[in-house]
């Protein structure tokens, strides 16, 4: 079975007066329930429209609101996007769970092993999850803001074929379809480059966050992770089954190689708790020789962390080379530098981060990331 992750805006979900758009909203349900019980797919939804479902009933303006108004809209309105998929599901036979996602969920790694279970038990019994970012609990520094970041995490979770990404536009355009009339859609993007990372800008609706911009980078992380990514149109009549017919609607982003779990997880889901400075030396050996990071390539150390933490590997320039779980806490590390700074030759040491480990984060030449295998 073909593992999606259906992603749905809040500009998809809204009304005009600012409530929940019953009528479209049983247009997915509908999609969705027949794509699962095609018995073909195993279906995860991402909904957005938590805050602007709250704000509707409500009767506040998004202008000016504060934070705790925002989560509290959050609260009100996660309840009634629950009730209505719960309801319009169940009209088609199935079974809806809800799961509330922050960032330290993921970030921890025996959180993410366990939101990865209950995720596998709910789709292998045919349940459909739904999942939220948990706003109304949420602080700055553990949101992932964004719901399309978040979809693509739970594609990873899930280790899934494909991420499609509904909204209220058809696809990338070579420009911001508000701001330039000759913009034109692009059908299907094989490599993400800076040039097309250019094109994205910011939402055209109030109800939007992140617009194309937070789409391209949840598109990046999933092609690097293995996994196709559509944009397409919410409107667009039997949008999901046409693109799982191979119908070439939106844009299509394709896949790179496939990573490890662990590996995806090291390079978008984990939380970097240190820095290892590398030497050019280094850089080389990790990115062109696929070597594993040793002693002798380290030039500084920087934060507090215990041995099995993920740190970032960087250049002399601070650029990111990658990220991985170290071998020796930074005490260690430093006490090694320092010895490796005497003289002594630090032949016996094992690989401070094991290849196995290790997720190269440079580019090469075709704007491909280098391969992990
Ligand atoms: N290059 C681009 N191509 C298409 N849409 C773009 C582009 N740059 C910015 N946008 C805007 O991004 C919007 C979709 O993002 P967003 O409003 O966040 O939707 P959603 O609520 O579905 O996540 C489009 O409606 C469009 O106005
Ligand atoms: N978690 C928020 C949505 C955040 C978000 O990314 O929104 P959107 O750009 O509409 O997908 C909510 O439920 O209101």
């Amino acid at each position: 079975m073909k593992r999606i992750v259906v992603k749905i805006g809040s500009s998809s979900l809204i009304a005009a007066d600012g409530s929940l758009c019953q009528k479209k909203i049983d247009s997915f349900v509908e999609q969705i329930s027949s794509l699962q019980s095609s018995g073909k797919y195993q279906i995860a939804l991402v909904s957005s429209g938590a805050i602007a479902a709250g704000l509707g009933i409500l009767g506040w303006s998004r202008h000016h609101i504060t934070m705790p108004e925002k989560q509290a809209a959050a609260a009100v309105g996660q309840g009634l996007l629950t009730d209505m998929y719960q309801k319009l599901f169940a009209r088609q036979n199935i079974l809806t769970a809800q799961i509330l996602l922050n960032r330290s969920d993921i970030e921890d790694r025996r959180r993410f092993i366990h939101i990865r279970n209950t995720m596998e038990t709910l789709l292998r019994n045919g349940i459909l999850p739904i999942v939220n970012e948990n706003d109304s609990v949420t602080v700055e520094e553990i949101r992932f803001g964004d719901n399309d970041t978040l979809s693509s995490l739970v594609a990873l979770i899930i280790e899934a074929d494909l991420l499609i990404l509904l909204t209220d536009i058809d696809g990338l355009y070579t420009g911001h379809p508000h701001k330039d009339p000759t913009a034109k859609r692009i059908p299907e993007v094989w490599k993400i480059t800076p040039e097309i990372e250019k094109l994205a800008g910011n939402p055209g609706s109030p109800v939007g966050t992140g617009g194309m911009r937070t789409k391209l980078i949840a598109a990046r992380m999933a092609t690097h992770s293995g996994i196709d990514v559509v944009i397409a149109s919410s409107s667009e009549k039997d949008v999901l089954k046409r693109i799982m017919n191979g119908e070439k609607i939106g844009t299509r982003f394709y896949a790179q190689q496939r990573m490890p779990s662990k590996k995806s997880w090291i390079a978008y889901g984990s939380k970097a708790e240190g820095r290892l400075y590398i030497d050019s030396g280094a850089i080389n050996a990790l990115t062109h020789q696929r070597r594993s990071l040793l002693i002798a390539g380290i030039i500084e150390v920087e934060g507090d962390f215990d041995e099995g933490a993920i740190v970032e590997i960087r250049s002399p320039s601070n650029q990111m080379v990658g990220k991985g779980v170290v071998s020796f806490s930074a005490q260690d590390l430093r006490l090694l530098l320092k010895r490796k700074q005497q003289g002594e030759k630090l032949h016996n040491y094992h690989e401070v981060i094991h290849r196995d480990s290790l997720v190269i984060l440079v580019l090469d030449e075709n704007a491909n990331y280098i391969n992990q295998s």
